[in-house]
């Protein structure tokens, strides 16, 4: 299941997140990649230790942990905090899987999700189609500047060719309380659905049986 979340951000805060990126030090990309990736990843990245980078990351996961969709949809855990990539000048990530665990300073992150959450506005660069191998066929995906898509790290994916312009955004990855890919997305069916007959108003004794089933199977299925 692929995911689209719009307007994290607003246009006024993603420019100025943008100002505050590319004023820093842009390094070869290649410092966070698997072996798999190294060999087909050219891009530029900040040092995952840029306090700028770091600040902002905060941000975007703040923002996140408050957005509704984006909690249900990932029931989020552990975040592997977001990195900055750029790619102009014909630069790509050829298709690759992510790596399945990733240290941080507070222990292992399993990655269940991948996201990118898009900071150049798609009309001005050419290429950088995030393209996904989905359960249900291939999907190519460039969104507005402030938008975030959420993906499962067990597809194969790639970043096509920036041919003109240049395409900034922050990538980052997650654990899930529920792990399982199926299971997650029945959750959030359901939650949606939930949320979707509360706002018609409807019969208060069902949708209080549908919540109590909600987390009945979140229960089994979630590990903390
Ligand atoms: O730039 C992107 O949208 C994705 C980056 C990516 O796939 C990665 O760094 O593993
Ligand atoms: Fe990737």
């Amino acid at each position: 299941m692929l995911i689209e979340i719009p307007n994290v951000f607003s246009k006024q805060e993603v420019n100025q997140l943008r100002e505050q990126l590319d004023a820093r030090t842009w390094i070869d990309g290649n410092q966070t990649s698997g072996v798999m990736a190294s060999t087909r990843k050219r891009n530029q990245q900040l040092d995952k230790d840029d306090p700028v980078a770091l600040q902002i990351g905060e941000l975007i996961m703040a923002r996140l942990l408050a957005h509704p969709l984006f909690v249900s949809a990932a029931l989020p855990l552990q975040f592997y905090p977001p990195l900055f990539n750029r790619y102009q000048g014909g630069e790509t990530f050829g298709y690759h899987i992510d790596n399945a665990i990733r240290s941080t300073s507070d222990g292992m992150v399993r990655t269940d999700l991948s996201a990118t959450l898009f900071l150049s506005e798609p009309d001005t660069y050419q290429g950088g189609e995030l393209v996904i191998q989905d359960t249900y066929g291939q999907q190519s995906i460039k969104l507005a500047a402030g938008s975030l898509v959420l993906y499962p790290s067990t597809s194969l994916h790639q970043v096509t060719p920036v041919t003109s312009g240049e395409r900034t955004s922050a990538f980052m990855w997650l654990q899930s309380m529920v792990r399982d890919e199926g299971q997650r997305r029945l959750l959030f069916q359901l939650d949606q659905s939930i949320q979707a007959l509360t706002a018609q108003a409807a019969p208060e004794q069902e949708l209080f049986n549908l919540t109590g089933v909600y987390h009945n199977l979140l229960r089994c299925w979630s590990e903390l």
